[in-house]
């Protein structure tokens, strides 16, 4: 990724969380990603490392209309993926998406509420609501609405170990091509 467009990224994120009432700690730890992809707006996700606890963690994102964060899942972490303003679409499967689905349907608690999906099917989230995300589950997200603060509360993070994605072309950390002085270093530079 460019500097130029992650110093983009961090500028129009921080305008989106203030403008709906989500103030950032000081010296926020910054995480934004293109997955290595080289397609930002496409394949991409701006995330602020809020809380980072053995025990529990919590980020708030940012992604506009159809910026997909792409199926991936995670061994050990336990999360809610939450609509905080926007509309935000997730998508689950049983297994890799890339392969044969091990089972047809899956349960996902949303709202803390459980219900029976096809392997393969999208939940459309509205401000203020949740999916629970348990280890194994593949999942996508991307918004509908033209921008989307999106929460994750979780167990542990670990993003070095522990994101499996199926398009093995992905790295979760880009690689910087620095056209421009930064504004702010992100946590993987740190
Ligand atoms: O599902 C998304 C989250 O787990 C993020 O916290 C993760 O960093 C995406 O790779």
């Amino acid at each position: 990724m460019k500097r130029s467009e992650i110093n983009q990224a961090i500028i129009t994120a921080a305008n989106f969380f203030r403008q709906n009432g989500w103030f950032l700690p000081p010296n926020p730890k910054w995480d934004i990603t293109d997955f290595g992809l080289g397609s930002f707006l496409t394949t991409g996700l701006v995330l602020v490392n809020l809380a980072e606890e053995a025990e529990y963690c919590e980020k708030l994102m940012y992604a506009v209309k159809n910026q997909v964060t792409p199926a991936h899942m995670h061994k050990k972490k336990k999360e809610d993926i939450i609509s905080r303003a926007g509309n935000l679409i997730v998508q689950f499967w049983t297994g890799d998406p890339a392969k044969a689905q091990t089972s047809n349907s899956l349960t996902i608690k949303v709202n803390g509420e459980a219900r029976l999906i096809k392997s393969g099917e999208k939940i459309s989230l509205k401000p203020g609501e949740r999916v629970t995300i348990e280890p194994g589950v593949w999942h996508e997200f991307y918004p509908g609405s033209d921008e989307c603060v999106i929460g994750e509360v979780s167990t542990a993070n670990d993003d070095l170990n522990d994101n499996f994605f199926s398009n093995e072309a992905i790295g979760r950390f880009s690689e910087i091509e620095e056209d421009e002085a930064l504004i702010i270093k992100l946590v993987s530079e740190r």
